[in-house]
């Protein structure tokens, strides 16, 4: 598929991020593969996952265009999503269609800028989409600037600048969607039909959810939270 028919085929649609980490209790490649057809049967038009062997096996499970990403802490970087070359070549070797990496303005490993990363990925892999993962107004003006193909809000609310905000922060999706002609994501903190609602009528491309459709942890968490409160105003 050439790369504006994979940007099209995104439109209004949902993402279904797919991801469990080496402490999560469904830490396996295998199970998120499964979350990923079932993500495909709901009607999902992609997914989103984290490192080769998931990304490898969701791609033999499913269909869709993968959005794949590799995180990894590094000692001099508060930046964990596909921070280096070293994770986009991973993503690109395990066969994901779009690669998304941490589009904000904090300090990457070895001192690094985003630009100077931008301009490498685009030499070594000229026909890769990129999608920049962003937490402000002026950092996905900035994304858009570079030549991002894609822009989401993934990292509202998990910055220190950003700490504070309440998510979703579908105000940023408005924000940058009326501004920019780079289509934008809305991502991180999407749990009701409400807020996928919100992130339509706000000018999002297309909507990636992941705890509140693959992380049963979570949702248990949530539903424990609210009928702890119920139980106690009716003590
Ligand atoms: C901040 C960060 O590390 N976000 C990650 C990015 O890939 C994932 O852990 C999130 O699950 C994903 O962004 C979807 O968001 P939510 O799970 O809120 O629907």
């Amino acid at each position: 598929m050439d790369k504006q028919k994979l940007i099209e085929s995104l439109r209004g649609g949902l993402v279904v991020s797919c991801q469990a980490l080496m402490e999560e209790p469904l830490h396996s490649s295998f199970i998120m593969s499964k979350m990923a057809l079932a993500g495909q049967r709901g009607g999902a038009i992609g997914i989103r996952a984290n490192g080769i062997e998931d990304i490898k096996a969701i791609k033999q499970e499913v269909q869709l265009p993968v959005i794949g990403i590799v995180k990894r802490e590094y000692p001099d970087s508060p930046i964990f999503i596909t921070a280096t070359m070293k994770e986009v070549s991973e993503v690109v070797e395990a066969g994901a269609e779009i690669i998304a990496m941490d589009g904000t303005n904090r300090v990457r490993p070895n001192g690094k800028s985003l630009e100077e990363l931008y301009l490498n990925i685009r030499k070594e892999y000229p026909t890769v989409l990129l999608m920049a993962d962003i937490s402000t107004v002026e950092e996905g003006i900035r994304a858009s600037e570079l030549g991002f193909d894609l822009i989401a809000t993934t990292l509202s609310g998990y910055t220190d600048d950003t700490k504070d905000i309440p998510l979703p922060n579908t105000e940023l999706v408005k924000s940058l969607s009326e501004q920019l002609d780079t289509p934008i994501m809305a991502e991180g903190g999407y749990w009701t039909l409400e807020d996928v609602e919100q992130a339509l009528t706000s000018g999002a491309h297309g909507c990636i959810i992941g705890s509140a459709i693959t992380r049963p942890m979570e949702i248990t968490k949530r539903f424990v939270a609210k009928m702890s409160k119920v139980n106690s105003s009716m003590e």
